[in-house]
């Protein structure tokens, strides 16, 4: 569709889901610009759609092409998911339907629970052998566990879920908080479930170097700051009459960045990461834990103790977890 550039490198095939959807629109510009991938990685899009969507996700694909960015090396559309994973190094699931007001991210699994196996398939069929898939659709940490399902020959730490967003608004309400800048703040963590039942943990965060818990009291952390993180989506589609988009898009280019670029020496981030049993949390549930990236590989940080009230909060986190892998089970999803 656009035309093939004359690139010494090799592109990556990026495979986007839901690519004519609210965060498709703000995500492939920036993926085809090199947010996602670096300023030296061309890019080739694949863009998978409903067969109703797909006109429309070839209207933004025109709209890319009339960018002209230098490092999209092409744009393919499909509205089957084996050829759209073929080849693909990096898949963002991101199709799926929303919420809207008055649900949980829970409520979708029915609804969107089909959409990640036969994903998952593809990718186990035919996507690179370096794959990376962040799964952003929800309720995400357990599509993402389907999707993983149904890859067999796919290392399961290739799968990801999105916690990203969370990790954001905590860094911007603490920072909000203390008056100091985002880029101050170190050692955050969203553990356990993308959902309202999200533990946002600033236990042992340091702003400019101070430990958090001595800048901020502790009503505020638990009446406040742990909420609003945990609820902020929800407001989003209260004021926007939609989901949050462009920030989640911003969060999935965040996340990936983090992935293939690595986390900076002082400091972790958060991702829904496929569990080796580490802090107490069932092994295989897709669950948010503070991670370092080497590049290549996300990592749990270990050895971080937690306090009861921590200990407490994962866990009820992590229950909807089990509660979630034991209804996609019953659906027969998995
Ligand atoms: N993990 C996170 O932090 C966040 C997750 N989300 C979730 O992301 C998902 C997408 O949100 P929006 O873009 O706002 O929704 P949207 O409704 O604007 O777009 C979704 C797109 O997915 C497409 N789609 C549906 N089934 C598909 C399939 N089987 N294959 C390919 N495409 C398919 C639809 O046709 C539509 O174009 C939702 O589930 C939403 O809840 C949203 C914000 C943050
Ligand atoms: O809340 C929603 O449904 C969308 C979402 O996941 C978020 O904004 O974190």
């Amino acid at each position: 569709m656009s035309a093939q550039l004359d690139s010494p490198t090799t592109p990556a095939v990026v495979t986007v889901t839901g690519a004519a959807g609210q965060i498709g629109y703000a995500l492939l510009f920036r993926i085809a610009s090199g947010q996602l991938l670096g300023p030296d990685t061309p890019v080739r899009l694949r863009l998978l759609e409903v067969p109703q969507a797909v006109r429309a996700a070839e209207g933004t694909a025109m709209e890319l092409d009339d960018c002209a960015f230098p490092l999209l090396a092409g744009i393919d559309i499909f509205d089957d998911a084996r050829p759209a994973f073929d080849g693909a190094n990096v898949g963002l699931l991101v199709g799926a339907r929303p919420r809207t007001a008055g649900m949980e991210r829970g409520d979708l699994l029915s609804a969107n629970g089909g959409i990640f196996g036969p994903q998952g398939a593809a990718i186990n069929a035919g996507a690179a052998a370096d794959i990376k898939v962040l799964v952003v659709g929800n309720p995400a940490n357990t599509n993402a566990f389907i999707a993983a399902s149904h890859a067999p020959d796919v290392p399961a730490d290739r799968f990801t879920a999105m916690t990203r967003l969370d990790h954001n608004r905590a860094l911007a309400q603490l920072a909000a908080r203390t008056g100091k800048p985002v880029d101050q703040i170190r050692h955050l963590t969203i553990w356990g479930n993308h959902s309202a039942t999200q533990f946002p943990d600033l236990t042992r965060a340091t702003v400019d170097g101070a430990p958090a818990t001595d800048l901020v009291d502790a009503a505020w952390v638990s009446d406040t700051f742990i909420p609003t993180v945990a609820k902020r989506g929800a407001a989003i589609i209260e004021a926007r009459g939609a989901s949050s988009a462009a920030s989640a898009a911003n969060a999935a280019i965040d996340h990936v960045r983090t992935w293939v670029d690595g986390t900076p020496d002082d400091d972790w981030t958060s991702a829904g990461v496929v569990s080796d049993g580490s802090y107490g949390v069932p092994e295989g549930l897709i669950s948010s834990f503070p991670v370092t990236s080497d590049g290549t590989q996300w990592s749990i940080v270990p050895g971080l103790e937690l306090d009861a009230d921590s200990r407490a909060r994962l866990e009820a986190s992590v229950a909807e977890l089990v509660e979630e892998r034991e209804a996609v089970r019953a659906l027969g999803l998995v």
